[in-house]
């Protein structure tokens, strides 16, 4: 007897039939543009750009269409007057490894996503800037978790995407700096009623107990690779740092400037062993499944994949 294939939520595509799905969008982004957003180490080129930006854009911007025609059910359901609502802000979510390209994603989908007549005003916030300061990381002992769950203030980044998304006319983050390795005091980020605000970090996926920002996405994208593809760009990206970030006096890796290439790649190896990779593999990598969109990188960074949850 043959049994028919199990009913998978999920679609999966290679980028060849993903890039069809772009229909009519236009390229409104330039090469310059492209270099200027394109993080260290990240190759990716207008050809991705093309074949897996421009659909992604056009599915999202579909998806914000139908999200606003939700809320206004909601608004009928209610008996209210559809007119005193303001736009509810749609929420993207951007998860992924350390050292995978999240942050160059981010900025893609953000440039992209702002060129649509509908939605002009897009936000990005990078949860680095919840993490806790040094000296509170250092009271706790937990210096060396950082990027870990622990090592964020989790109830403030919660309460930032609930107060943009509850339409609250400026709301503030604080700030990160790889620089100084801290948060920067006084500096802060405001965000505007934005059409769409991206939350771009490592954890931003991750379930908790009660309410969890996750459940605050109208839309998630994870950027996934093989652990050993990531580990080796991780290293490669530590050993640029060395020779450009690292060189600046003011750097908390300063000391790192003046190791050779055989000390920097075991510098480097032995960051991601005991921080990065453990972090992926207990905490990131679960969270996988949530995620409504999956993009798949090979060794060579380029976007082989796509992944959608349809149901
Ligand atoms: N120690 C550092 N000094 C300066 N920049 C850094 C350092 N570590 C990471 N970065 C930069 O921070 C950004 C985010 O890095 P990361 O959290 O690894 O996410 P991803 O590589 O997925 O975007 C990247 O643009 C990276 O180049
Ligand atoms: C700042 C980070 C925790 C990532 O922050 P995110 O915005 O993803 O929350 C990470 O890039 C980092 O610096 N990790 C510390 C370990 C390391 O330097 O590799």
């Amino acid at each position: 007897m043959r049994y028919g294939r199990e009913p998978s939520p999920y679609v999966e595509l290679r980028r060849e039939q993903w890039r069809e799905l772009r229909r009519a969008t236009p390229l409104t982004m330039t090469l310059d543009e492209l270099v200027a957003l394109r993080g260290l180490g990240d190759p990716v080129d207008l050809g991705e750009v093309v074949d897996v930006y421009l659909a992604l854009s056009r599915l999202i911007s579909l998806q914000v269409a139908a999200r606003q025609r939700l809320h206004e059910a909601t608004t009928s359901f209610l008996g209210e007057d559809p007119r005193d609502t303001t736009r509810v802000p749609f929420v993207i979510g951007i998860a992924g490894s350390v050292a995978v390209g999240k942050s160059t994603t981010a900025r893609l989908l953000k440039t992209l996503l702002a060129r649509w007549p509908d939605h002009p005003h897009v936000d990005l916030v990078t949860t680095d800037g919840f993490l806790l300061t040094k000296a509170e990381l250092n009271r706790r002992g937990i210096m060396h978790r950082k990027g870990f769950p622990e090592s964020y203030d989790r109830r403030g980044l919660l309460r930032f995407v609930s107060d943009v998304k509850s339409g609250a006319a400026e709301v503030r983050a604080p700030v990160y700096s790889h620089l100084a390795y801290d948060i920067v005091p006084g500096e802060e980020q405001v965000v505007r009623r934005p059409d769409i605000l991206i939350v771009e970090g490592l954890n931003v996926l991750l379930p908790g107990h009660g309410l969890t920002v996750a459940d605050l996405f109208d839309f998630s994208i994870y950027v996934d690779a093989h652990t050993e593809d990531i580990a080796r760009w991780y290293v490669e990206r530590f050993r640029t740092l060395r020779d450009t970030a690292f060189t600046n006096p003011g750097s908390h890796f300063h000391h790192y400037a003046s190791l050779t290439d055989e000390q920097a790649t075991a510098e480097a190896s032995r960051l991601w062993r005991e921080i990065n990779e453990p972090n992926l593999v207990h905490n990131i990598l679960p969270t996988r499944p949530r995620a409504t969109l999956v993009l798949r990188k090979d060794a060579d960074h380029r976007i082989s994949r796509v992944r959608l949850r349809k149901l």
